[in-house]
């Protein structure tokens, strides 16, 4: 749905009841009001941008939510240079290359406040692995302490969970690293998906009732969209440890798509403290078993398909674009 103002000020409304009593909650629609909407922010969420259907990627949209970056980045340049940007919109992978060079572009690139958001794949995997065989339970975890650290990007391959490091320790069989990894891999399709009675999913789906959640997660949206309410808690818990490390709060430490040295991609998911101006220290990737070193070699060569760079040839017509291809001919 397209909102329209009185959908929004209906939003605003309800959204209003939230607490802290002292919250104010504003709508603005459109390009018109979009320097009201952003004019003194500290924090600015991007989620505005079109989900995949059943069979796309999410490079699939790139050339339709790459053109809303743009407006909002520059909007963004214009109206409150300094604020942490949280970008949720996809291609992750692509849409923060491109706000970088639009902020860059416009003078006020600062690496340490733009954040690609990838908190979803880290609830999905603490979830199946506080689910996984219940291990939380026979081991007498509490779920809530449980940290799948997930490093790589947003897509694919490039979402790497570095199960060798989940906190508290566990250990897995070679059998539940591989089932995890496709899960938490494929999280946003499984939602995406219109179910399929595939050998696979039989399989996921028989341990999920193993696991006493039987098929909760599949066919959520069934070609209705992506993953919302979930992605709406993990957009909040994110967006919250960014406001927590702004107010100064010390050992806030999450996972995000940043501008980064720890490989030679230029940017890369990794853990990440937040402070008082956005990502204050990237972890490096720590110690990782035979088993992820293979698996992040995939990841980092992994390559865009030929006639996903034709649609980039053809959107290069744009300057905005061509500055992304470069970007991008870099980072793969
Ligand atoms: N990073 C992540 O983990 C996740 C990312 N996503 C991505 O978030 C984006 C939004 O997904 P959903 O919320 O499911 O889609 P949705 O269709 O439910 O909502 C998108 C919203 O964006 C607005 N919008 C569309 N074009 C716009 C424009 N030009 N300017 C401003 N607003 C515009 C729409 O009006 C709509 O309200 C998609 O790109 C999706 O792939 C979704 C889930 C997880
Ligand atoms: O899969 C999608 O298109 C949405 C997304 O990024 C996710 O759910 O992780």
């Amino acid at each position: 749905m397209q909102p329209n103002s009185d959908a929004i000020q209906r939003l605003a409304r309800i959204s209003a009841h939230l607490d802290p009593p002292n919250l104010q909650v504003r709508g603005f629609l459109g390009q018109q009001q979009l320097e009201d909407a952003l004019t003194g922010m500290d924090l600015v969420i991007i989620p505005a941008g079109v989900p995949r259907k059943p069979g796309m990627t999410r490079d699939d949209l790139f050339n339709i939510n790459a053109g809303i970056v743009k407006t909002l980045s520059e909007g963004i340049t214009k109206c409150c240079p300094k604020a942490i940007v949280n970008l949720i919109r996809n291609p992750v992978n692509s849409t923060v290359p491109i706000a970088a060079e639009i902020l860059k572009k416009a003078g006020c690139y600062d690496p340490r406040q733009l954040l690609g958001v990838t908190m979803l794949d880290v609830v999905r995997a603490n979830t199946f692995v506080v689910f996984n065989y219940l291990k939380a339970e026979v081991l007498g975890l509490d779920p809530r302490e449980v940290d799948v650290p997930v490093v790589g990007g947003h897509a694919g391959v490039t979402i790497f969970p570095l199960l060798s490091q989940v906190k508290p320790p566990c250990s897995f069989t070679t059998e539940e690293v591989n089932y995890l990894t496709s899960r938490i891999q494929n999280g946003g399709t499984e939602v995406v998906e219109v179910k399929k009675k595939s050998k696979k999913c039989s399989r996921i789906v028989c341990m999920s009732k193993l696991c006493g959640i039987a098929d909760l997660c599949f066919k959520a949206k069934a070609g209705a969209g992506s993953a919302t309410l979930s992605m709406a808690y993990a957009a909040i818990k994110f967006a919250d440890s960014c406001l927590r490390g702004l107010r100064g709060a010390a050992s806030i430490v999450q996972c995000a798509f940043v501008p980064s040295q720890v490989t030679e991609l230029p940017f890369f998911a990794s853990k990440v403290r937040l402070g008082r101006n956005g990502v204050e220290e990237i972890y490096p990737l720590g110690p990782l078993n035979e088993n992820e070193r293979s698996r992040l070699i995939a990841a980092l060569n992994f390559r865009i398909e030929p006639d996903l760079l034709d649609q980039f040839s053809a959107a290069a017509k744009l300057r905005f674009l061509i500055q992304i291809l470069l970007v991008l001919s870099r980072e793969l």
